[in-house]
């Protein structure tokens, strides 16, 4: 089957299957970023983003947040220093009935354009059956796993939550009063000077802990602004460097939450006045799989 073929050719439930057939089924748990940690957060907003959009949680002022770290593997229990993605997940709680959530991973772009060719990209490094060679000999033949091989070169395990970039990845859409419209992507940068960390070999949420037992864990919003040709259905492909990103708030952690957010949903695709999704098939594609995956868990499936 090419890959034109494959388009479209897998519902989110069956890639939920997909991915249970290659990491197991961990009843409760998420289908991906399997194990983390969740805390009660305050962002404050600088206002720098409002003259963009009417989104509330982009004016100047402060909204609650809840916010989640996580290792990526669907397995809860899998080696966290063997897993180099991690992700951060932010809800904004400006509307209790549909916030806006952000998912993020630590790298800049996503490895394929389609979801299609990521469920085919997890199931040729899932199975055992290969070798990791003939893995990336498959990988490297593939037109739609172009980004791949060096993406994986440069994966690296995080020493610290507390020390990483987070990417929001996909293109999202502002609005203003006027109806004007901007295209940008957001990111997370943290406050804390990675180069003053020492490796830690512990726990990376016991180690977040005991950093916020001591000083601050904060991150800013960057706002990366599109021009018009910079493509906003394609979440493999990076802007330009030179893009205009601006500085839009300050993202504290607060205290650890008692659930831990494990029942929390952070739909990235909910939408507010002056902000919604773009083309990005990808995106779109996360709200109905990760409802999948919610409904799973939350039967204890
Ligand atoms: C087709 C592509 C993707 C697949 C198949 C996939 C799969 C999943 C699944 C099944 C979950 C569990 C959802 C839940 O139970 O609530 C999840 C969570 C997550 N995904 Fe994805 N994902 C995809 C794209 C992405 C992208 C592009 C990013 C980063 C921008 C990302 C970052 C995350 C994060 C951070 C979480 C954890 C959210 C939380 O803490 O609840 N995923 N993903």
């Amino acid at each position: 089957m090419n890959s034109s073929q494959e388009k479209n050719s897998i519902t989110p439930v069956e890639a939920i299957d997909a991915i249970e057939e290659v990491a197991g089924t961990y009843p409760g748990f998420r289908r991906a970023h399997a194990k983390g940690i969740g805390f009660d957060a305050l962002f404050t907003s600088n206002g720098n983003a409002a003259p963009f959009t009417e989104a509330k949680f982009l004016q100047a002022g402060q909204v609650n947040a809840v916010v989640r770290f996580s290792h990526a593997s669907p397995v809860p229990d899998f080696s966290e220093r063997l897993m180099p993605i991690k992700g951060m997940a932010v809800q904004f709680q400006v509307d209790d009935n549909k916030p806006v959530s952000f998912a993020m991973a630590n790298v800049p772009i996503f490895p394929t354009k389609t979801p299609e060719a990521f469920i085919r990209l997890i199931k040729v490094l899932g199975g055992s059956e290969k070798s990791f060679n003939e893995k990336l000999k498959i990988i490297s033949n593939d037109t739609e796993f172009k980004t791949v091989p060096s993406l994986l070169k440069q994966l690296k395990t995080p020493s610290s939550f507390a020390s990483t970039s987070f990417w929001a990845i996909h293109a999202y859409i502002l609005t203003t009063a006027l109806g004007e419209q901007q295209a940008v992507r957001f990111s997370f940068v943290p406050v804390t000077n990675a180069s003053k960390l020492p490796f830690s070999t512990k726990d990376m949420e016991q180690e977040l802990l005991e950093r916020m037992s001591t000083s601050q864990v904060a991150f800013r919003l960057m706002m990366t602004v599109a021009s018009p040709e910079d493509p906003t259905d394609d979440p493999s492909v990076s802007w330009p460097d030179e893009r205009l990103v601006i500085d839009v708030g300050n993202l504290v952690l607060l205290k650890k939450r008692e659930d831990n957010a494990e029942n929390h949903f952070f739909d990235p695709t909910h939408e507010v006045s002056g902000f919604s999704c773009s083309d990005d098939p990808v995106l779109q594609y996360r709200s109905p799989l990760y409802e999948e995956s919610y409904r799973r868990r939350s039967n204890h499936m």
